[in-house]
């Protein structure tokens, strides 16, 4: 195809061309808007299940910022802080700390992560948890990774653990099996009613089970174009249609000896 832009046309193409960038303009305005939102997985799963071994390998690959509510909690018990008793007892019974104490250590670590992409790992523990966070922080999880794992499995994993927590014995991981069925599954079936959860098989090695992740992952890759990257291809989006407009003028000018049309 050999079209040439005739002279007469050029006045409307120049006013085509100005509606254009300002669509192109409002296009990037909405997609950066949009990626200025935290990405936010919540890892949900039984206790033992493999969540925080699992999120390791995903932060390493996919370089998200590994927030793990239970060692925030663990680290703020031990910092002798004022609610570090009622912590401990907490956990020690395998029952859910208050939602505002939880909220508060996973806000202070998201804004001094430096990162957008978060897997928050092991919460919402229960429906309370999961509404405060929506309305406290102001954002929904994209995706929710929920590794299923047969009680057994769990139970022989967390009682070979070995990192001398207070709640890896069998009385309190009983109760923490009955706080996962009866709190934390609601909270699955609600994301999951939302379509925004991914289930894997937690049986496996670890390895095993992290190649059942990659996948699901990997093909979230586009969201993380970051913000930076869109400004780019604008630019050079704009600037090429500029050159264009330009020398459009340039020939009308030339050719029909009028003052530029800005
Ligand atoms: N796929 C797996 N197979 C066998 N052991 C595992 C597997 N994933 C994790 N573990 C081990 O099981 C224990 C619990 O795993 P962890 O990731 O801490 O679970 P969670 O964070 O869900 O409580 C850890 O000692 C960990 O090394
Ligand atoms: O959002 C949370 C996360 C953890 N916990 C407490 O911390 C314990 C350990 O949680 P973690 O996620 O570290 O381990 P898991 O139980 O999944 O093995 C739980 O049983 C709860 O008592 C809590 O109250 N709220």
């Amino acid at each position: 195809m050999n079209y040439r832009i005739t002279r007469t046309e050029v006045p409307n193409v120049l006013r085509f061309m100005a509606f254009f960038k300002t669509v192109i303009a409002k296009l990037v305005t909405e997609a950066t808007s949009n990626r200025c939102n935290p990405f936010i997985t919540f890892v949900l799963g039984g206790p033992g299940s493999g969540k925080g071994t699992q999120c390791v390998k995903i932060a390493e690959t996919f370089r998200f910022a590994h927030l793990s509510a239970g060692d925030l909690l663990r680290e703020e018990m031990s910092s002798n802080s004022e609610n570090g008793t009622l912590i401990h007892d907490i956990i020690k019974e395998g029952k859910i700390v208050p939602s505002e104490i939880t909220i508060n250590l996973l806000r202070k670590a998201i804004h001094s992560s430096g990162n957008h992409k978060f897997l928050i790992d092991g919460f919402p523990r229960n429906e309370e948890n999961r509404i405060a966070f929506e309305r406290i922080v102001g954002v929904e999880p994209d995706i929710v990774l929920f590794f299923d794992c047969p009680e057994e499995e769990m139970v022989k994993r967390v009682l070979n653990r070995n990192q001398g927590r207070v709640d890896d014995n069998i009385d309190t991981m009983k109760k923490r099996l009955e706080v996962f069925k009866k709190l934390n599954l609601p909270v699955i079936d609600y994301y999951s009613a939302k379509g925004k959860v991914c289930k894997i098989n937690a049986v496996g090695t670890v390895n095993e089970v992290f190649e059942k992740v990659r996948p699901v992952l990997a093909a979230l890759r586009y969201w993380f174009l970051d913000t930076s990257m869109i400004s780019i291809i604008e630019t050079i989006f704009l600037v090429a249609i500029h050159c264009y407009q330009l020398m459009l003028q340039i020939n009308y000018f030339f050719s029909k000896r009028l003052p530029f049309p800005w």
